[in-house]
C-alpha cells in the first residue's frame, strides 16, 4: 500500500554495547498551541542519557548522517526505521496531569452521584482499603501498565493518605519506567473515621515519603514527590500553611483540587470564612506557585483566574471526569489566553478513562459545548490544540528538570509509536487517504496527512499505541 522510497533496517543488533539510537519515520508534533509539525523521513538521534541530539528532516540517507554526525562506528549504533507504513508516526509521550492511582478500580462507578456524595459514597471507602499493601500492589502495578499501554509517559498521581502503599507506588512507578510526581494525599478533617489523619500523623508520613522517594531516585529525573494536600474543606488551615512552608522552603511540586463543583465552593467558603475566594484559601497558605497543578478550575471568578496567572500555576483540565460527576465545564481558552498553563488529566476515577487520547477528545466536544451556550467561537478548541495540551502542556504544567513534550535537541525521547493499520486497529484506513509522500504535491500529502491525525484522535486508541519510550528506552513493546 505504501510507497516506501527510503533504505530498510540497516543494523539492529550487534554484539556492542549500543551508544545511540536512530530512530527514522514521519514525527508529529505540537510546538506551539494550534500548530502541527509533521516531519517526515526525519532521522531522530538519541543518545545513552535518553536525550535527543539531532532531529534532521528530510532526510533520505540516515545511516550515513547518523554515523558521520556521531562518529561511532556502525556496531555502535542502533538504527530503528519504523517508515514501512504512511499511517505511522512517533508522536511525544502523553502526560496526564491528574489521576488518582487508588480510585482505578472505579472506574465508570459514579451512579448519578456529584462531587460530594461521590467522594463519600465510592472514593473514600476504596482509598482507605489501601492500608492493605498486597491490594495496592496490585492496583498501582495495573494502573502504571493500563496508562503505559495508553501511550502515558509521565502522570502526576495522587495516591492515598497510607505511606507505605505511596512509597509502594513510587517504587513501581520507577521500575516500570514511567515518569511520575507521587503524591501522598493529606486530609485531616471533614472526614471519615475510617480515612483520615490528625496533623501530626499527616506530617510525619508525608515526611517519610520524601525522604522515601528522594532517596530511590536522586536525579528526581523519574519520580519525585508531590505535596498533595487533598482539598481545602478535608484540611484544616495549620497543615495547609505546614504544607505551604515546606513547598517554599524546598521548591517541592504540589497539587490539589480547585474549584470543581459549585456545593465544594460553598462548603470551602463556609469553613474559610476570612480568605476573599476558594483561590486565596489555597495562596495565602503559601500553596499556589509555578510547580503547583491545579485540577478544573471550573467556576472561578475573574480575580481568582489572575491569581493564577500572577502565581504561575498550572491548570490539568479534566473534561471527562467534569462531565461524568456533572462538575461543568472548565474554559480553557479564557485560562489560556491569561497565560496560564493547562493540561490535561484523566482524572480516574471521577474520569472514566485511563486515556489521555480520548481525554483530548472530550476538551474538545466540552469546548464546542461551550460555544454553543455562548453562541461565540472564542472557547472552540481544534484537534490540534488538544493534541497540545496532551504533551507539551503537560510538561510545562508538570514542570520537571527534564525537557519534555517535543521532538527538539536537548528534549528526552519519551514517544508513543502510533501505528493506524495495525490489526485490530479501530481507525479505518483507506488507501485514498494515504499522504503517499513524495508521489502527491506536498500540500496534498500534509492535508491527506493531518486529516489522518484528526481520524486518529476522534476513532483511535490503545490498540493503535504499538510502542512506547521514556528516556530512549522502550518500556511497552505489542
Ligand atoms: O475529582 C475529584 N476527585 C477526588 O478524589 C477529589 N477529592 C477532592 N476533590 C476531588 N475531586
Amino acid at each position: 500500500m505504501t510507497q516506501h522510497q527510503f533504505p530498510p533496517v540497516v543494523a539492529t543488533r550487534c554484539l556492542d554495547p549500543i551508544k545511540f539510537t536512530c530512530y527514522f519515520g514521519t514525527f508529529v508534533q505540537t510546538p506551539s498551541l494550534g500548530a502541527l509539525q509533521v516531519l517526515t523521513h526525519c532521522a531522530v538521534g538519541v543518545d545513552q542519557d535518553g536525550t535527543i541530539v539531532f532531529v534532521n528532516e528530510n532526510c533520505s540517507d540516515y545511516t550515513s548522517y547518523t554515523l558521520k554526525f556521531t562518529g561511532l562506528e556502525l556496531h555502535e549504533v542502533r538504527f530503528v526505521d519504523v517508515a514501512d507504513s504512511e499511517t505511522k508516526f512517533f508522536v511525544p509521550g502523553f502526560i496526564d496531569t491528574h489521576i488518582h492511582a487508588p480510585q482505578f478500580p472505579n472506574n465508570g462507578i459514579f451512579g448519578d452521584s456529584t462531587l460530594l456524595d461521590w467522594l463519600e459514597k465510592y472514593t473514600f471507602p476504596l482509598e482507605s482499603s489501601f492500608r492493605d499493601l498486597t491490594r495496592a500492589n496490585s492496583i498501582y502495578s495495573q494502573v502504571i501498565e493500563r496508562t503505559l499501554s495508553n501511550g502515558t509517559t509521565a502522570a502526576a498521581y495522587y495516591a492515598t493518605i497510607h505511606a507505605d502503599a505511596t512509597n509502594l507506588l513510587a517504587d513501581l512507578a520507577l521500575m516500570r519506567g514511567q515518569r511520575a510526581l507521587i503524591g501522598k494525599v493529606c486530609m485531616n478533617q471533614n472526614s471519615p473515621d475510617h480515612y483520615i489523619e490528625t496533623f501530626e500523623e499527616s506530617k510525619a508520613s508525608q515526611l517519610s515519603v520524601i525522604e522515601h522517594i528522594e532517596k530511590r531516585d536522586p536525579s528526581g529525573n523519574f519520580v519525585r514527590p508531590i505535596l498533595t494536600p487533598r482539598f481545602a474543606p478535608s484540611c484544616t488551615e495549620k497543615l495547609m500553611k505546614w504544607l505551604g512552608e515546606l513547598r517554599k522552603s524546598h521548591n517541592y511540586h504540589c497539587q490539589t483540587h480547585l474549584s470543581e463543583n459549585k456545593r465544594e465552593i460553598e462548603v470551602a467558603k463556609e469553613l474559610f470564612p476570612g480568605f476573599d475566594s476558594y483561590t486565596d484559601i489555597y495562596y495565602k497558605s503559601g500553596l499556589l506557585g509555578p510547580k503547583t497543578i491545579l485540577a478544573h478550575c471550573i467556576h472561578l471568578s475573574e480575580h481568582e483566574k489572575d491569581l493564577l496567572a500572577q502565581t504561575g500555576c498550572g491548570v490539568s483540565h479534566c473534561p471527562t471526569s467534569n462531565s461524568s460527576i456533572t462538575s461543568g465545564e472548565a474554559r480553557v481558552r479564557w485560562l489560556l489566553n491569561s497565560n496560564i498553563k493547562v493540561s490535561l488529566g484523566t482524572d480516574c476515577s471521577g474520569g472514566f478513562t485511563p486515556s489521555i487520547l480520548q481525554v483530548a477528545k472530550h476538551a474538545l466536544l466540552v469546548s464546542n459545548h461551550l460555544v454553543m451556550k455562548s453562541e461565540n467561537d472564542f472557547e472552540k478548541l481544534s484537534t490540534h490544540d488538544v493534541l497540545y495540551l496532551a504533551t507539551v502542556g503537560g510538561a510545562e504544567v508538570l514542570n520537571l528538570n527534564v525537557k519534555l513534550g517535543l521532538f527538539k535537541v536537548g528534549y528526552k525521547f519519551d514517544a508513543q509509536l502510533i501505528q493506524l493499520d495495525c490489526e485490530g486497529s479501530p481507525v479505518d484506513t483507506f488507501e485514498f487517504q494515504n499522504p503517499k509522500w513524495g508521489l502527491l504535491s506536498p500540500e496534498e500529502s500534509r492535508g491527506k496527512f493531518l486529516d489522518l491525525i484528526d481520524k486518529w484522535i476522534f476513532n483511535g486508541d490503545d490498540r493503535n499505541v504499538r510502542k512506547v519510550f521514556v528516556n530512549g528506552r522502550c518500556v511497552v513493546d505489542k
